[in-house]
């Protein structure tokens, strides 16, 4: 960001002008959000950089507008387009207070202390006034990132503001898309304000790219429309290797989810004792019995399972550890691989990078964090920022790496990491994962027979799931959405979307 603004700096656009730009764009949509008539007062926090710049211009704006204006800035050293704003604004007679207390009558609150610029953490002293503002229940917009947040790593620099909305200048800053950034963040939106595409572009073109899933690029990688000739082995045929005797679950919830993706063929290969519960489950599948063990798990397919004549497999959900003979078998196999779960608690036994580069199909692997840290120990040793450890492992292993979390992140080997914007953590249950592996599975197997690229079925994966999820949640509350009423919504969430 700093280089793209120093490229339109340098070719002659004033730093003043564009501050004054900014600030007007934010001015007008907290008007908005905050009307005089109803939040005639308002608090506006000012830091020492163009983050208090632009803060103080909106309490400028909002004071010639009829709003009451009083303005915390517990700094003595400001820059200088910062200095000249605080200047103007005191000679406008807008009030300065020195204790954060005076702040708390306000009927909301703008944050400009800090934005991409925060380098270290917060002093004692700010960090106080932070913890303290955070207590009242005042609305805080913050002006491109919640202060104290990282803008990289969305992590908290000692404490930072609890937003109500952030508005965020520009491009969307990496932080606000991190797991750790969430708490802090409330309601994100991007204020455009015309950075010229040219140099946005000739800054980000040596970087490898961070995309946000959006609604248009998932729905643009389904497998819709089908063609009016197609017969069901033109539209994939999935092999789901799941559940265990203790795990049935697991495996009933992958079929489900790879149900709702349309595949054009679905076989479930479990535990031969497990078989007619499926089957009660699944009228349509195909369900494989297959040999188990004295722990009630996979032994081995049964010889009649070709794999070659499967699209895709989603191997993982339920397995048990006492499966890994299956879970290497199709691993050694040239079919493109969704592996969850044991599957990956498998791959990580068996060593994941050496294991991996073997691999001649594509692979896709969708931990969690803690299966995360058991396939890539070194990555997560040190890690600090999700999107940097994902696109790693990515690298390193030659797979499709997702990891799952508040805010799904997606890379490919080439670097390329998507990023899931929108969430709801009534997915945090036991059992939602186990969907999500049919339904991009599911996908997967068809897009196979598309030649459409590997991380296409899974970026429309995560963002379906997740869109099940938000609108589960919406009509039956955050607690209502378990693992089988969310593959109940998947095709209502699609539905609104085609409409
Ligand atoms: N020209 C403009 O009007 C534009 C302004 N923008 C704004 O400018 C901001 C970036 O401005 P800056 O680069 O000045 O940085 P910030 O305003 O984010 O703050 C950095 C300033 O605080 C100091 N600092 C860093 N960490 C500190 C700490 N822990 N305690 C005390 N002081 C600390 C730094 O030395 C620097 O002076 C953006 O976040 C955005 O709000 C841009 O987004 C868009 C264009
Ligand atoms: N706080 C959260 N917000 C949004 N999604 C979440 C949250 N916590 C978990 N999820 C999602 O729920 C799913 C959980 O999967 P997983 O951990 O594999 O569970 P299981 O193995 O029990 O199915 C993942 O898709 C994950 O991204
Ligand atoms: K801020």
């Amino acid at each position: 960001m700093r280089a793209i603004e120093g490229r339109a700096f340098a070719a002659g656009m004033p730093v003043a002008a564009l501050m004054e730009k900014v600030a007007g764009l934010i001015t007008r949509r907290v008007q908005a959000l905050y009307p005089l008539s109803t939040h005639q007062k308002v608090g506006v926090l000012v830091g020492p950089g163009h983050n208090g710049g632009d803060a103080l211009v909106v309490a400028r704006e909002l004071h010639l507008q009829g709003y009451e204006v009083v303005i915390y800035r517990p700094f003595s050293r400001l820059k200088e387009l910062t200095q000249q704003h605080a200047q103007y604004a005191e000679s406008l007679g807008i009030a300065l207070v020195n204790e954060i207390e005076a702040l708390q009558s306000c009927d909301w609150l703008i944050d400009g202390l800090f934005g991409f610029g925060l380098e270290r953490s917060l002093s004692a002293s700010i960090a106080e006034a932070v913890n303290q503002i955070n207590q009242w229940s005042v609305p805080v917009v913050s002006i491109d990132l919640p202060s104290g947040l990282h803008t990289d790593t969305g992590a908290a620099l000692g404490t930072a503001i609890r937003a109500t909305q952030t508005l965020c200048l520009g491009l969307w800053k990496l932080g606000l898309l991190q797991d750790n950034a969430l708490e802090y963040v409330g309601t994100a939106e991007l204020i455009d304000f015309g950075l010229p595409l040219a140099d946005i572009e000739a800054v980000l073109a040596d970087s490898p790219c961070i995309h946000r899933v959006t609604p248009q690029s998932a729905i643009a990688n389904l497998p819709l429309p089908r063609s009016a000739t197609t017969h069901k082995y033109k539209m994939g045929h999935l092999l789901a290797i799941c559940g265990s005797h203790r795990y049935t679950g697991g495996a009933i919830l992958t079929a489900l989810g790879a149900r709702a993706s349309g595949v054009g063929m679905l076989s479930v290969a479990v535990p031969e004792s497990i078989k007619p519960l499926l089957s009660a489950q699944l009228p349509e599948a195909l369900i494989i019995g297959c040999p188990e063990n004295s722990s009630g798990a996979i032994a081995q397919l049964p010889e009649s399972v070709e794999l070659s004549s499967y699209n895709a497999i989603a191997c993982g959900p339920g397995l048990t550890m006492d499966a890994s003979t299956v879970v290497e078998r199709v691993i050694a196999s040239d079919r493109p691989l969704v592996l969850d779960a044991d599957g990956l608690n498998v791959l990580a036994q068996a060593g994941t990078i050496p294991t991996l580069t073997q691999r001649q199909a594509p692979t896709i692997l969708t931990p969690h964090f803690g299966e995360f840290k058991r396939l890539f120990p070194e990555i997560a040793a040190g890690m600090t920022n999700r999107v940097i450890a994902v696109r790693e492992a990515a690298q390193q292993t030659g797979a499709v790496v997702l990891l799952k979390g508040a805010r799904v992140a997606i890379a490919n080997p080439d670097g390329t990491v998507w990023i899931n914007p929108a969430s709801t953590p009534a997915l945090a249950r036991g059992g939602s994962g186990d969907v999500l592996t049919g339904l991009i599975g599911g996908l997967l197997a068809q897009d196979m027979l598309q030649s459409a690229p590997i991380e296409a079925a899974v970026q429309t994966g995560v963002w379906w799931h997740a869109e099940a999820g938000m609108l589960a949640a919406q009509e039956r509350t955050e607690l209502g959405v378990d693992a089988f009423t969310l593959t109940q919504y998947l095709m209502p969430a699609l539905r609104s979307h085609l409409q």
